[in-house]
This record gives structure tokens, sequence and C-alpha cells, in this order.
């Protein structure tokens, strides 16, 4: 693995520019900032609950295996891997509810926990797995922890306005200039094209897991807030800045290796009288899809510093629901249509459709139009309401956005929602069909009655069907597939996912994505932060 690499993360909020969530509140997690040795124990070793011994002891697991190859049965032989490989997963998420006398409210309020485990194959030889965590240290999470109280603004969280005159000034500064609002990176965590890594505009050091500095765009496009699942490929950075003044986005990009994002163009909304919440966003080889739903920001609430009925956010149905398509060479928007009402956070992936009929098609963890899904994520909901079936039902939403001018687009239910127990989000694919035609999504889903995700799904968007991985208890993280070094199958690789169980273990979870059977897990001695997104660095030899 190269040691110069450095991962970054962004989060929802620009940079400046100057427990275990097993959701119960019974299993704080450890915050010991060593490396964990862990025993990677083959999958009926797992099931037995084989306990971790000293951490001097590694243990191959019984299965010839590779990492990340696949190791089943039916892959064995076709596994090749170089003599010695350091793969890395992280994984990024919100690990601390508490500072000082304050409890947070929302599942998007935690500081940032990473969770790292390190693959180490070695042909003929089985695999080893070491796993670490750390908080990130976000200015947010430094000025909490200094003070004893969150000190900017978090989700759902805005701290009391200043006593004196003074302090009341430097508030509207910060509210202005978007300084007050949380740098918390709690959500994706991205390696850039260039070798380096980001989580939220932190660098991190992926051996230690330690902060090690800022990531700092050297353009002057500022903005408050960001999409916090920017698309990154070896070659660029892509991403959405909403403009709460005059309501749209601006689509940028920003090249491998550089620090200055660039304009592509610019979208207007239609909908007013804000940008709708982009959490994240899809592309296809051509396009980028801007997306515009009625849940939309709340400038009187950001720069009043109060709570809007969500959050930073209003639900506006009146406002109306719209997809904005934008040539990615051009800048120009192609395709504007308004579509039925979608609420998503997370957007699956993007294509294109040739032909008479040409049209961009576009899948999203789809909410049924309803924002309940934001009230189901309070932690208190999370910790006192298990085995009730509180959880609002989730499909993948299908979008087709015709390429010929007409003004309305299509939104369907792309497979029977039953088939993944009609829930769905934290959604992943084989990152080689990105913008491109493509057939397996793999999501957490659930297994009712429930009131969070609580499996892991496989959902076949040809044959319209989806095999389930479940265990009484665990809550799993975003499954995260990785394709077997060579593969050419869509589906040759493995998944993997953090999970909690419901006796406070932690372990990462590795399936065949091919069968979606368990091939191996790798035990932490203590329950795990609940982990919204992964990424994977592939090791060198
Ligand atoms: C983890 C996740 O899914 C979402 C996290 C969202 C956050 C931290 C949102 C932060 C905010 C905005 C999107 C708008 C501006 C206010 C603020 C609360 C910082
Ligand atoms: C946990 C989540 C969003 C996380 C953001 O990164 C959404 C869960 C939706 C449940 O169905
Ligand atoms: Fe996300």
């Amino acid at each position: 693995m190269a040691t110069s690499l450095t991962l970054i993360a962004t989060p929802c909020t620009a940079p400046r520019s100057s427990s275990s969530f097993a959701l119960s509140p019974r299993l704080p997690p450890r915050r010991s900032r060593d490396d964990i040795l862990i025993d990677p124990r083959n999958a009926a070793a797992a099931r037995r609950r084989v306990p971790v011994r000293g951490a001097e002891e590694t243990a191959a697991p019984r299965r010839r295996s590779c990492l990340p190859g696949p190791a089943s049965a039916k892959n064995a032989e076709k596994a090749t891997c170089p003599s010695t490989v350091t793969s890395l997963l992280g994984w990024n998420g919100p690990g601390m509810w508490d500072v000082g006398e304050h409890a947070f409210h929302h599942l998007f309020d935690g500081y940032a926990t990473l969770v790292r485990v390190s693959f180490r194959g070695r042909s003929g030889g089985g695999a080893r797995a070491t796993g670490a965590h750390r908080q990130i240290e976000s200015e947010a999470y430094r000025a909490a922890v200094a003070r004893g109280r969150p000190v900017l603004r978090e989700f759902s969280h805005c701290p009391a306005p200043a006593k004196s005159l003074l302090d009341r000034v430097g508030d509207l500064v910060g509210l202005v200039t978007g300084a007050a609002l949380t740098d918390n990176p709690n959500s994706a965590v991205l390696p850039l094209g260039d070798g380096r890594t980001t989580k939220s505009s932190v660098l991190i050091d992926p051996d230690t897991l330690e902060t090690v500095g800022r990531f700092r765009y050297t353009d002057r496009l500022g903005g408050m807030v960001q999409s916090a699942h920017p698309i990154v490929t070896d070659t660029e950075f892509l991403t959405l800045l909403p403009d709460l003044v005059r309501p749209g986005h601006l689509v940028v990009r920003m090249e491998a290796g550089s620090n200055e994002r660039k304009v592509i163009g610019r979208v207007d909304c239609r909908g007013g009288p804000s940008p709708g919440w982009l959490h994240s966003f899809a592309v296809t080889e051509k396009y980028v899809v801007v997306p515009e739903m009625p849940l939309r920001y709340s400038s009187a609430s950001l720069l009043t510093s109060e709570l809007a009925p969500f959050y930073a956010f209003d639900w506006v149905p009146a406002s109306g629901s719209y997809m904005h398509v934008m040539c990615k060479s051009t800048g120009k928007t192609v395709a504007s249509v308004e579509v039925p009402p979608f609420m998503a956070i997370h957007f699956i992936n993007a294509y294109e459709e040739e032909g008479d009929e040409a049209a961009v098609v576009v899948d999203c963890c789809e909410h049924y139009g309803n924002p309940a899904i934001i009230e189901t994520l309070v932690l208190n909901r999370l910790r006192s309401l298990r085995g009730k079936d509180v959880l609002p039902n989730a499909r993948v939403g299908r979008f087709r956005i015709p390429l010929d001018g007409s003004p309305f687009g299509e939104l369907e239910t792309a497979l029977d929602p039953e088939e993944h127990g009609r829930g769905m989000d934290m959604c992943s694919i084989n990152p080689a069909r990105l913008g491109r035609k493509y057939r397996y999504a793999y999501a957490c889903g659930a297994r009712r009655p429930c009131n969070f995700p609580n499996t892991l799904t496989k959902i076949d968007l040809v044959e319209k069907k989806a095999k389930s991985w479940h265990e009484e208890g665990s809550v799993p993280s975003e499954p995260f597939f990785v394709a077997r070094t060579g593969a050419t199958d869509e589906d040759d690789g493995v998944v993997i996912s953090v999970v909690s169980s419901d006796d406070g273990e932690g372990y990462a979870l590795v399936l065949d994505a091919t069968t979606f059977e368990e091939i191996s897990r790798v035990r932490f001695p203590y329950g795990l932060p609940y982990g919204f997104h992964g990424c994977w660095i592939p090791g060198t030899e």
C-alpha cells in the first residue's frame, strides 16, 4: 500500500475558505487509538462465535481465500492474487453521540468515526485482517470537545445565540459565511483519483486514521453547502453546489491532482423558494443529473439559526419535483422535466438510453415522496422503537427523463418492494458500472418488523428479484462492492459491510457478491459505530 496516500471526506457544508450504534445506548464504542489485530474467521467459525484471542495471534481463514477476491468454492479456482496485498476498507459514519452534557438528537448529528479494516492476502496462504477506529478531528468535533458542548450548527442542533452584542455580531458573520455550520464529515469517505483520499474536506492518513489536515480548494467558488457525495473517478471529482441566493445549483468539476473546481454549468431551480436538499446525485457517461425535490433548504433557518420543520429544511410539496440533465462537456441543460413527487437521500446510478426514444434513466432509494424517513432517524426513536414496524416504506425509484424536449418525466418502481422488505437505502454498485447500464445494486433492506434497515440485499434489476442476508438483531452498514481482480462479470467480487450485532459485537462481514453467501467475518472485540458509507483502497504489491 502506498504510504503517501491520504484520504479525504466531504461534509454537507462547503469547506471553510480559510457507542456502538447498535441502536442501543448501552454499548458505547471503545475509543482505542491502537490497531487491533483481528482474527479473520470463516463463516462457520464466526457463527459458532469463536472468541477473539490475544492481539498477537492471527489465524488464516480455514478456507483458502485471497481477499478481496471471492473465496467461495465456486470462485476459488478463479481467484488469482499477488504474493502480498494489503487493501483497506474505510468506513465512515456518526460514532459519537454525546459531548459533555449534550446528547445529540438525530442520527445525522453524530461526530464522524472512521473504521478501517485492512486485508492482507498471500497466495495459497489465506488472508489476515487488522482493524482500527478513530474519531475524525473536524473543527466541529474539536470545538465541541474543547467546550464540552456542540459549538457549530449540526444537522438537528443549533447552538444557543451568543449573549454579548459583540459575540452576536460574530454569530451573524458565521451564519452569512457558513463558518457557523458544521464541517463534521460523517457521510462519505473517498479516495481521490490521484491517490489522495478525502473525508469531508478533512485529510486522513489511512494507516493511522489520524486527521492530518484540511483539503482546501484554491478556487473562489465558496458556497455554504455542497453535496455530501461527490462523484470521484480516476480522472475527476464532480459535485454540486446549491445556490441559496439565486435558487439553483452549480455543477462543478475538479481534475484529479488539482485543488481547483471549475464550473461546468448552472441549473436554475424551477420550484423555488430554494434548492432541494442534495445529499447525492447521479451521472451518466455524458451527463450530470441534478435532482430537485420538495425537501428544500430553509434559508430562513440557515440565516436565523433556528430549526425549520425538518431542521435545516422545509417540506414544500406545492413547489413540485423536477429532474435536470446537464451535458458534462458543454454545460448545457439538455432536459428539465417535472416528475412525480419524490423524496430521495441517495441516488444509485444513471445511464443513457439511445434510439428514437432517447432518455436518461436514473435510479434512487425513493421514500414514496414522503419526508417521514427524516423523523424515523431520530436517535430516541431508533433506540426505543426496536422491533416495532415503523420504518417507512422505500423502493428503487426509477426515473425516465426523455431527451426530446418533453416537459414530463416518469417515476416507476423498479421491482416489487416486497423483495427487499419495503425498506431500502444505503446503496452501492460495482463502480465499473458508474453511469452505464447496470444490473445489480447492493443495499440495506428490511426484515419486518423493524425500525431501521436490518438486512443486506442484492437487487437484480433485470430479473426484478432481491436476495438478502439477515441476522436477528444485527444492524449492517452500507454493503460495499469490491470486484475480484480481473473480473468481467458485474457481480464477480465480494460485498463487505460493517455490522453491529445485538450482543454488542462488531464485525466486518464479507459476502460472495455472486451468491450473496457469507465467506468470512472479521471480528472486532467491541461494538462498532454505525457506518454510513465506505471506500476501498486496493493494495499494491
Ligand atoms: C449523514 C447524512 O446523511 C446527512 C448529514 C447532513 C448534515 C450533517 C447536514 C448539515 C447541514 C445542511 C445540509 C445544511 C446546512 C445546515 C447543516 C445542518 C450544517
Ligand atoms: C441512514 C440513511 C442516510 C445516511 C446518509 O448518509 C438513510 C437511511 C434510510 C433508511 O431507510
Ligand atoms: Fe450518504
